[in-house]
């Protein structure tokens, strides 16, 4: 897992006189589970955003994205460049599908648009590709989610269709901005459960936005954790939890009680289990 499949390197985003992102410097590596962690309003969104090339013109940034051995800054492409990467390199699930599927489109339609955009592929191949996909997303139906439309379905299967969606181009990057805000306990987790089964599976990196630490605890890798625009602490999650070097993560920790009462339960399990 040591090869860098993202390398970004100084990046700074400033818009005006605000400086939203400061400095920051991470890499994340072939088949990980990053987690970038911090308060509202700290600039991870922003961050996953240049990381996408989907910042606004008016912001001012600096530094140094690199992707997969490519000596190729991803702030300096151009939109012709990024469409060969966005989607395709580096894939992205929204924290509301609402806002990337198109309503007046069935599912099944939007899939196999991406499918069609990706390579020449006959319908009837299509057809199959698109129902393989919906049946590894725990869809026993295919037939009916395909020619279902966005808004007659839950929140809960959009999201799971975004994830779908993202891999049919098995990008080698998921980005994952708080994929499972607004779903419900059963519904947070078969989306984790599938992005963990699909890391695995297509040996892909995923960069995961979140608050909940719960989630953290259960699936990271390596933790960052951001404050003001910084990256202030980027560790193995072992070290996060156990022996963090910054006051303001073992604060953040803290905070979240239900994220230590579950580590606390699993390592008295683990200790009964020896
Ligand atoms: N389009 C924009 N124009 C101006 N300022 C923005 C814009 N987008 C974000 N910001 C500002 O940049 C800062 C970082 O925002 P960002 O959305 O990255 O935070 P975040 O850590 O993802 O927060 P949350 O966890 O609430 O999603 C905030 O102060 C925000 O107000």
């Amino acid at each position: 897992m040591d090869e860098a499949i993202l390398d970004v390197d100084h990046l700074s985003i400033r818009l005006d006189d605000q400086l939203i992102v400061n400095n920051l410097s991470f890499h994340i590596c072939r088949n990980e589970f990053f987690c970038l962690v911090g308060e509202t309003g700290c600039g991870k969104t922003i961050t996953s955003r240049a990381i996408m090339g989907l910042l606004e013109r008016k912001m001012d940034v600096h530094g140094t994205i690199l992707l997969d051995n490519d000596s190729n800054n991803l702030i300096e492409l151009t939109e012709k460049e990024w469409r060969k990467i966005r989607g395709k390199k580096i894939g992205f699930i929204y924290q509301q599908p609402s806002l990337a599927l198109h309503p007046m489109l069935t599912i099944g339609n939007q899939m196999l648009g991406i499918l069609k955009n990706e390579k020449v592929i006959k319908r009837k191949e299509a057809r199959e590709e698109v129902h393989q996909q919906l049946l590894e997303m725990n869809f026993s139906n295919p037939e009916v989610i395909a020619s279902a439309y966005p808004w007659q379905l839950s929140g809960g299967m959009n999201q799971r269709i975004m994830i779908g969606m993202s891999l049919l181009r098995k990008p080698r990057l998921l980005i994952a901005d708080e994929p499972t805000t607004g779903l419900d306990t059963i519904n947070q987790q078969i989306v984790i459960r599938q992005l963990i089964k699909f890391q695995e599976k297509y040996k892909m990196s995923i960069l995961l936005i979140t608050h909940d630490l719960r989630l953290v605890n259960q699936i990271a890798d390596t933790v960052a954790v951001m404050k003001n625009g910084e990256i202030i602490e980027v560790a193995p999650l072992s070290t996060i939890k156990n022996n963090p070097q910054q006051y303001y993560t073992k604060k953040l920790w803290n905070m979240m009680p239900d994220a230590w009462n579950i580590m606390m339960r699993e390592e008295s399990y683990a200790i009964r289990s020896k």
